[in-house]
């Protein structure tokens, strides 16, 4: 397994305990993978893991699995994933961080966040985490509709109403966050469009560049 020579890493830092004992310190790397709903990402995530040992962290499928869990936040996140609106930041960065420090690994693909200003200065102020840098997916809304359509997951929000507030959202909110990395030469964008096998050919050019074999 390669290891990432270009970027620094980071420290993972826990809120104190209730005890006032000192936080857990872990150091690891973040790629968020970003994108359109249906563009793609969940699918190219596991191709990622597979080819080069990152754990994939998705923060729509922690939030569902906390609606799940019977949460006390449960009734709250789920309206907000039924109406397509993106959960307070508080919450699914919670939940990003206990994923990361759970697990053993220390390289995470970190999918379907930050989807807004807020989910991105929230997740840099409180982790002090900064990615490596933001696997953009493109993909047109007419191609992510029909794969949404038929994604078949019995996801509340994968109807034609919520599909379309979620593309409103995406476009409003958090291609914004994509511009902002954009600027500070962070995103590598590919062209989504295509068969899942020529897009991961795309990906693996990526992360081939940033991993030197051991
Ligand atoms: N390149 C592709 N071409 C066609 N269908 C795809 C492609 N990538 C993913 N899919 C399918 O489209 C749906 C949405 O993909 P998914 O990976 O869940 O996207 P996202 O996580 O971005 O919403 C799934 O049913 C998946 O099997
Ligand atoms: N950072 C995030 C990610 C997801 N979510 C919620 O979870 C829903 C589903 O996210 P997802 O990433 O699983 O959806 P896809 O883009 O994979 O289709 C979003 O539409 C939001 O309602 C959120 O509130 N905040
Ligand atoms: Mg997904």
């Amino acid at each position: 397994m390669g290891t990432v020579v270009d970027a620094a890493s980071f420290e993972l830092a826990s809120g104190n305990d209730a005890n006032g004992s000192l936080p857990t310190e872990k150091k690891v790397k973040v790629v968020f993978v970003l994108g359109g709903p249906g563009s793609g990402k969940g699918t190219q995530c596991a191709n990622i893991v597979e080819h080069f040992g990152y754990t994939h962290l998705s923060a729509g499928d922690l939030l569902r699995a906390e609606i799940k869990s019977g949460s006390e936040n449960g009734t709250m996140i789920q309206n907000m994933i039924t109406e397509g609106k993106i959960v307070p930041s508080e919450v699914t960065i919670k939940l990003l961080q206990r994923a990361m420090q759970e697990s053993e690994n220390d390289k995470f693909l970190i999918d379907g966040f930050p989807r807004n200003e807020e989910n991105r200065a929230a997740f840099e102020r409180v982790t002090k985490i900064v990615p490596e840098f933001v696997l953009f997916f493109d993909c047109a809304d007419e191609e992510m509709e029909r794969r949404l359509l038929n994604r078949n997951q019995g996801r509340v929000d994968d109807n034609i109403e919520t599909i379309r507030k979620r593309f409103k959202v995406f476009v409003e909110s958090s291609l914004p966050v994509i511009e902002y990395y954009g600027s500070h030469g962070k995103v590598r964008k590919i062209d989504a469009g295509r068969s899942v096998e020529e897009v991961f050919e795309a990906v693996k050019i990526i992360f081939s560049s940033v991993t030197v074999v051991a």
